[in-house]
């Protein structure tokens, strides 16, 4: 029965494709399987590095698969993800459905949102308050949080990781329900975590078996290819604690009068007046309660920038945000890391809203889109030797760089954009300039307690997550560390 109503939905799937595009031809792709189509064809694992290659394969920068009726296309090259997403940014507006995030137990946030009056709402309402102006109020944050960091990375040099993940939950954390975290062990920083590690080794966005086959959410979950739907139920439980706990205790805050600027506290002022005043309530609590937790949940040759953050601040003091402006080596050096490693290296999947047709090929409405944001930062036309950190190369020629473009496309593209970018480019510019102030760190030494070289591994599942791995950390200096005590001490 289950193979009948397959082979029914791939032929009409297929009738109706070759019916709409009459002449015009589907961008190509690698050779799918009978029924499955390209399911089993495109890996779980790394998949845009897959993708990368049949790209070069099918001399084709846009490729077309589908499996079960569902049908999606991958952009390989920037020209063709800023031609659909940016310029036609009107019909690539709307997501896929995420089935597979649905049965994790996400409520509605804007990141999963279809394109629509709900979808508006929350835009309109999560936008403000990340704007490049406004998030200059949360500077303080920022740099308290960066101080904490470098700080926590020194004195426990065998355990950094839990200093970075603090620095980035504190932060998200007051913004969004005006939680203070009190420190690295803190049952806020493992809730955050585990959501977070949900969502991004939860495979590429809209990519399992369920957001292909809808009907296969209701299978047991002992079955052999069900892999994605264990891992669902699996975590399903962090994904409700991070959109219910933190809203729980922002609220208790709230009763007991500890007010603060929060997002969440904002809203539910908003809220209680238009109760009071009989007005609708567009935003729910529902709303105000999952936009709190996409915050949480959506929200890395450093000698040369050393050297740079040194003349800029002397040595007799900690960077504070006037000096940024002042540090463009280290704004390079951001930009080169997000080049290396996007962290969404297929982005967040947009949808179409009607038919196109691109250089020839055509689109239909309702197939899925990934910008392969990896190749893009990796096409050797526009980047040389794009495997070797490098920040020069976007300098001009005249100052010794090759003049290449800054890297585009790991915060998305076009109506979709993230909403975060101001925020996180902030944090992570104030943290690195922090660190190259205070910290210096090294390969970890070896058998003859030699620094030795060695290439981090990663989880391509999904976000593009480095495995924590052993660095050699000291202080940079007895001046920089009394000046980061000195300072931390009096937060
Ligand atoms: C380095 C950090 C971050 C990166 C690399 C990042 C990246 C992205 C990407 C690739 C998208 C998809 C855009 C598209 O569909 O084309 C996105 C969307 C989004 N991001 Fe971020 N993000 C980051 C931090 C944040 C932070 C801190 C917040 C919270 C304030 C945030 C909130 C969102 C939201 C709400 C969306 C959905 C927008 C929509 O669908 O309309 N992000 N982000």
């Amino acid at each position: 029965m289950g193979a009948a109503i397959v082979i029914i939905i791939a032929a009409y799937t297929t009738i109706s494709l070759v019916k709409k595009r009459g002449r015009l031809r589907l961008p190509p792709g690698p050779p799918s399987e009978p029924l499955l189509g390209h399911y089993r064809v495109v890996p779980l694992d790394a998949a845009f590095k897959q993708y990368n290659e049949w790209a070069k394969e099918y001399n084709s920068d846009v490729l077309f698969f589908q499996t079960f009726g569902t049908k999606w296309i991958v952009l390989n090259s920037l020209r063709s993800a800023t031609e659909l997403l940016d310029k036609r940014g009107a019909n690539y507006a709307d997501r896929p459905r995420f089935v597979m995030f649905e049965e994790m137990g996400w409520s509605p946030t804007l990141t999963w949102l279809r394109w629509g009056d709900k979808y508006h709402i929350h835009r309109k309402v999560l936008q403000p308050p990340f704007t490049k102006s406004k998030v200059g109020e949360y500077a303080g944050i920022q740099r308290r949080q960066a101080l904490i960091c470098c700080k926590g990375i020194i004195d426990n040099p065998c355990d950094w990781v839990s200093s970075v993940r603090l620095f980035s939950v504190a932060i998200v954390l007051k913004i969004a329900y005006g939680l203070d975290v009190d420190g690295p062990r803190s049952p806020w920083v493992r809730l955050a975590e585990d959501a977070a590690n949900a969502v991004g080794k939860s495979g590429a966005p809209a990519s399992s078996i369920m957001d292909r086959f809808p009907a296969t959410r209701y299978l047991p979950d002992w079955l052999p290819f069900m892999e994605r739907l264990r891992y669902a139920r699996t975590w399903r439980p962090a994904i409700q604690d991070i959109t219910r706990l933190p809203f729980e205790a922002s609220l208790r805050d709230m009763d007991s009068t500890a007010e603060s600027g929060s997002f969440v506290h904002s809203r539910i002022r908003v809220w209680q007046k238009n109760h009071e005043k009989g007005l609708p309530n567009l935003f729910t609590l529902e709303d105000i309660k999952g936009a709190a937790a996409t915050i949480t949940i959506a929200g890395n040759d450093t000698r040369k920038a050393q050297g740079e953050v040194d003349r800029v601040l002397g040595k007799d003091r900690l960077p504070t945000w006037e000096d940024i402006a002042n540090l463009p080596f280290t704004k390079l050096v951001l930009q080169e890391t997000y080049r290396m490693n996007p962290l969404s290296p297929l982005g967040i999947p947009h949808a179409s809203v009607a038919d196109d047709v691109y250089n020839g090929m055509f689109i239909p409405k309702s197939t899925i889109v990934y910008p392969n944001v990896w190749a893009m930062m990796h096409d050797e036309s526009v980047y040389r030797d794009p495997f070797r950190f490098w920040p020069e190369r976007y300098l001009p020629e005249d100052q010794g760089g090759n003049g290449e473009p800054l890297p585009i496309g790991n915060f998305g593209f076009g109506r979709r954009i993230c909403i975060g970018k101001h925020l996180a480019e902030n944090s992570l510019l104030i943290l690195l300039a922090t660190m190259l102030a205070t910290v210096d760190i090294d390969w970890p030494l070896g058998p003859q307690g030699r620094p030795t070289p060695f290439e981090p591994e990663w989880s391509f599942r999904g976000q593009a997550i480095v495995l924590p791995f052993k660095a050699s950390i000291t202080s940079r200096s007895a001046k920089s560390k009394a000046l980061l005590d000195a300072e931390t001490d009096v937060l």
